[in-house]
């Protein structure tokens, strides 16, 4: 979805963001993010608004949005996350507030991995290979019914998270 060039340059615009270790309760999570638009504060389970979605992500929103076929003024929230080694993001939903995921992977390849519960009991399982720059766009079943999870990396990795509110979105936004 991106040239080597503006992967560096993305990764660098990134790196240059507010980054700060995910928080859950007592957790601290290894991966670092930044959100803008808004921001899903999962301690006090609430959205609130964030700094402005800067120009640089504007363009790469553009994109993402135009490429997933889907108008990019939806997607209101921004997430930014860079994995250093060792770490990688456990089994979830994206909450019910957001309708489409688009996401953008940089640096190191990862796999996302997918589970769904069987009524019978145990997981159906699926992996999604996130190749060094390419786009994904999670919706329907995927995004609603299954979880998924990123293995602790290896090496560094990068990704941008875009996300469209749902029905269930707490704030107007006019
Ligand atoms: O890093 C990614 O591509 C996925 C991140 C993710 O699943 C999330 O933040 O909900
Ligand atoms: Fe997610």
């Amino acid at each position: 979805m991106v040239s080597e060039v503006e992967e560096r340059a993305l990764v660098a615009a990134i790196d240059a963001t507010n980054l700060t270790p995910f928080r859950f309760q007592q957790w601290t999570g290894k991966r670092l993010t930044s959100s803008f638009g808004y921001h899903y504060d999962f301690e006090t389970q609430q959205v609130a608004r964030a700094d402005p979605i800067p120009s640089w992500l504007l363009a790469i929103r553009e994109r993402m949005a135009t490429q997933a076929g889907l108008d990019p003024s939806l997607f209101v929230q921004v997430l930014l996350i860079r994995y250093d080694p060792g770490a990688g993001i456990g089994w979830h939903r994206d909450r019910p507030i957001y309708e489409h995921v688009l996401g953008l992977s940089l640096g190191a390849a990862a796999e996302m991995r997918f589970r769904r519960r069987k009524p019978a009991g145990g997981f159906e399982r699926a992996t999604m290979p996130l190749a060094p720059r390419a786009a994904y766009h999670l919706s329907g079943e995927a995004r609603h019914a299954w979880e998924h999870s990123i293995a602790d990396m290896a090496e560094r990795r990068w990704s941008i998270t875009l996300r469209s509110p749902s029905r269930r979105w707490p704030i107007d936004q006019s």
